[in-house]
């Protein structure tokens, strides 16, 4: 059994969520705005019985579950959290991956796929550092061959990425890969290390974008008992973890100035100070750092030093969007079935002419990690053998239309603008309370996302 904190403002779909996850045999709190979610937070530890997974919906009437996440992160919570969206946010619930949130998924929300993500989410015992010893490399054999749940791709752009992987990896240069979310930065970063001398020792990944602003520096570091209040032991930190290997930091944006400064020493002397202690210690890491942001303007603006992001860049990398992989669009998609399958065990051999137009024009913002998404669902509700347009989100093929613009003499047009003018007012007035909203609208929730995600509504 599992103690799942649901912050869900829609009182129906909240107790219906409850009830089927209770049926599970999981114990649900229910908040319906943020307030009440940090106090739930606070009391939890307090009583000795913390959340195992935090479900939260995007949109509450005190702000956005984001910045939420983005402050339980800062106080050092690392609960496993994902984010519940109408597909309309999809590309905001793709930022939520860089604050800190595990995965994401799309309203309505499948119960099979709430299961799905849930049972992951519950496997992530500590979402923001994973150490791996990674397989000895073997010279010139394609990437995919020692880890079969990654493929390259055929694209000009892919061939040209992991030619760059091929030639910084035996090197001990440090590494910056840039890419949006969702890209596979992780997966290059690995590669890197699969691919180097240092193969046999450990690849330490942790997300910087997860930790607290106090407990950065204790976490890369370590520290001495008594450091500070709630160091109750000697801790040793990733970078000594990594030591004779590979040290993965990404969203290295979001460290603290005083980190950085840190960072900087370790990666120039080759030591670290764990916080508490004057002892140096000798390592020997490599660094990959990752981040989606434009570092060298945050360079140039102060809030990233000059001096540890040109350490940093002793060689770049740009992993490519989604959408710029062409050739590669269909590799993927089959590889994303070929793993849905096995896991899910389904037998979708193909998808429909239709699912793969759509999948050709939609623009993938959250990537790779959409992509997979997407197809883990398409595979979880088709029974057949080919998977069809009933399996993808409706907000998904209605994306694809354009909005009706007004021309003052089109009737359809003029009814339609009335119309959004009409639910973005209810919207206020209920406060984006959605149950509320359809129901002074008179029509079904079904029907008011639909609109919501049709008239492009904030
Ligand atoms: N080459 C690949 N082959 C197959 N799957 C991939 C590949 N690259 C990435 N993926 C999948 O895409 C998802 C996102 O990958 P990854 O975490 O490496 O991206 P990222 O750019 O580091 O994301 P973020 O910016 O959110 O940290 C993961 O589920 C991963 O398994």
């Amino acid at each position: 059994m599992a103690h799942l904190l649901l912050l869900e403002d829609d009182t129906t779909f909240s107790k219906l969520l409850s009830t089927f996850l209770g049926k599970h045999g999981h114990k649900v709190q229910v908040c319906s705005t943020l307030k009440d979610a940090k106090t739930a937070l606070v009391n939890s530890l307090d009583e000795g019985s913390p959340f195992d997974v935090l479900m939260l919906d995007y949109r509450l009437p005190d702000g956005n579950s984001v910045d939420f996440l983005k402050q339980v992160r800062s106080d050092g919570n690392r609960t496993p959290a994902f984010i519940m969206t109408s597909f309309h946010d999809v590309r905001t619930a793709v930022n939520a991956m860089q604050n800190g949130a595990f995965d994401y998924i799309t309203k309505p929300v499948h119960p099979e796929e709430l299961l799905m993500v849930l049972g992951e989410a519950l496997q992530k015992s500590d979402t923001s550092t994973s150490i791996k010893m990674a397989s000895p490399a073997k010279g010139g054999k394609k990437l995919e061959k020692q880890s079969s749940d990654f493929i390259e791709g055929k694209s000009k752009i892919s061939k040209q990425l992991y030619e760059y992987v091929r030639l910084v990896a035996p090197t001990d240069m440090s590494v910056i890969i840039l890419g949006e979310s969702g890209t596979g930065k992780e997966h290059v970063a690995k590669s890197i290390h699969r691919l180097s001398k240092r193969s046999n020792g450990p690849f330490v990944a942790i997300d910087c974008g997860s930790l607290s602003k106090d407990l950065a520096a204790s976490e890369l570091f370590g520290h001495k008992k008594g450091a500070f209040t709630g160091a109750l032991m000697d801790k040793i930190g990733q970078f000594e973890a990594a030591d004779g290997g590979t040290l993965f930091l990404d969203e290295i944006g979001n460290l603290g100035y005083d980190v950085q400064i840190k960072l900087l020493r370790a990666l120039q002397e080759r030591i670290i100070v764990p916080i508490g202690s004057t002892q140096h210690v000798k390592v020997d890491v490599r660094l990959i750092a990752a981040t989606n942001e434009d570092l060298m303007t945050s360079a140039s603006t102060g809030d990233f030093r000059d001096d540890l992001y040109h350490r940093l860049n002793e060689f770049k990398i740009e992993v490519p969007p989604l959408r710029k992989r062409g050739e590669d669009l269909p590799i993927f998609i089959q590889h994303f079935v070929d793993k849905a399958n096995e896991e899910l065990d389904r037998n979708v051999q193909s998808l429909s002419k239709e699912v793969m137009e759509v999948f050709q024009k939609y623009d993938w913002p959250g990537n790779l990690r959409e992509l997979n998404n997407v197809i883990k669902r398409l595979v979880l509700l088709s029974k057949e053998e080919i998977a069809t347009l009933n399996a993808l989100p409706a907000e998904m093929i209605t994306s694809m239309e354009e909005p009706q613009k007004s021309t003052g003499s089109d009737l359809k047009a003029l009814q339609e603008t009335h119309e959004k003018e009409m639910i973005e007012k209810v919207l206020q007035e209920v406060r984006y309370n959605k149950s509320k909203a359809a129901k002074l609208l008179n029509i079904d929730r079904k029907t008011l996302y639909y609109k919501i995600e049709k008239y492009h509504i904030e």
